[in-house]
């Protein structure tokens, strides 16, 4: 039995976004979908209940993290990631290649892996496809990502084309470590910067490796937005349509917007979370930042539009007072907020599609949103 299936829905008439489900062994859930981040096996100050309660499909933990961090042996030990954190719904894991290459100073890149420091205490430590296969394998996510490169922006051609050639021969070695335990899927990552011929020979390599699920990596890593949607024009179609596409570290309202309209299937970003946490909220009028004076005897929600637990229960004023006197629940009123904005968004996403109108949607919403103001 294949780790997980896509079920396509239908795709839109206006804009070629695509409405889906993907089935796990961990249940289904429909796409385009944004992925809470949950980097240390929480999604920060978010408990499991409330993340459903948001109908939170699935959730993201991150392997650099975890691995130094209890340890996957300790998570492994504990009956693995769902039973660790109390979450019976999908889990996806990166592999690290990411957080070695922005975490970590001092990393030196070789066929065998990358060596590098800890980023907490400076110890030697080293990274390799078969390790981070391994480690993926001891949590037991439902979707499990290759080990990868995700060079840095800007990069020579010359750099990127080695770079995808050894992220290529990375990802074979993946597949040959991978146990398969609890039919875990592994997903290969596109990599090739924005030159279109890399980004051709990184999938036609990946796909020949069928993988049941791709990533779009290397891209939200300093690129214009501009320079975003038009490496997803060309890169999308390059992957099968029968298979999940998951954009990395791809999260701000109009990217998800954006992304979806390109044939994106899946999201993921801490910035609704990261931001929360210093009082900047997302509404359906734009960004609002809680904290500032003008909101000190503002009795209203913080959106009026939201049907949130949070604006259903609480005052801008109330939540300026939190998050200046530096509380705790502040912090979770916040971020509870700002991840229901998302998943909300995604679900006026699919309705969209279903519709076949996303691209009056994205009209809409960008008008509303203020992104069209100059
Ligand atoms: C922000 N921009 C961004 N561009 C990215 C590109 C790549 C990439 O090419 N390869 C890999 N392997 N990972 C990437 C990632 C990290 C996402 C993870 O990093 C963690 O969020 C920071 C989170 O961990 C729970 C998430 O898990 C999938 C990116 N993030
Ligand atoms: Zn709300």
């Amino acid at each position: 039995m294949t780790a997980i299936r896509y079920e396509h829905i239908k795709t839109c008439k206006q804009t070629g976004a695509r409405l889906g489900i993907v089935h796990t062994p961990h249940g289904s859930f429909e796409t385009p979908a944004f992925m809470p981040v949950g980097t240390q096996a929480t999604v920060k100050t978010m408990s499991p209940e409330e993340l459903k309660a948001m109908e939170a499909g699935i959730i993201l933990s991150n392997t650099y993290h975890l691995w130094l961090r209890p340890g996957h042996d300790i998570v492994k030990e504990a009956g693995g990631l769902h039973k660790f954190m109390n979450w019976d719904r999908p889990i996806l894991t990166d592999s690290g290649g990411f957080q070695v290459f922005s975490l970590s100073k001092f990393r030196t890149i070789e066929e065998e892996g990358v060596h590098f420091r800890h980023h907490l205490n400076g110890s030697k430590l080293f990274l390799s496809p078969e390790k981070a296969t391994e480690i993926q394998n001891a949590l037991g996510a439902d979707i499990m990502m290759a080990f990868d490169e995700c060079p840095p922006y800007p990069a020579t051609y010359d750099y990127m084309k080695a770079s995808v050639e050894r992220t290529s021969r990375w990802a074979e070695r993946c597949l040959n470590a991978h146990q398969r335990p609890h039919d875990q899927a592994l997903f290969g990552i596109v990599q090739g910067g924005e030159f279109e011929a890399l980004r051709k020979q990184s999938a036609k390599d990946l796909i020949s490796m069928d993988f049941p699920g791709y990533a779009i990596g290397g891209l939200s890593v300093g690129e214009s937005k501009e320079v975003m949607n038009e490496v997803l024009e060309f890169t999308t179609p390059l992957l099968p349509e029968d298979k999940p596409r998951y954009l990395m570290g791809v999260g701000s309202p109009r990217s998800l917007i954006d992304g979806a309209i390109r044939g994106v299937d899946m999201f993921d970003c801490v910035l609704p979370t990261r931001i929360a946490r210093n009082g900047t909220l997302m509404t359906s009028k734009g960004r609002l930042v809680v904290r500032n004076a003008a909101y000190k005897r503002d009795y209203g929600p913080l959106d009026e539009n939201c049907t949130c637990y949070t604006c259903q229960n609480y005052s801008r004023a109330y939540i300026h007072h939190l998050i200046r006197a530096d509380e705790t629940f502040g912090l979770r009123l916040t971020s509870y907020h700002n991840l229901h904005f998302l998943l909300n968004m995604m679900k006026q996403v699919r309705e969209a599609i279903r519709q076949d109108r996303l691209g009056d949607f994205r009209d809409e919403f960008f008008e509303q949103y203020g992104f069209n103001k100059p």
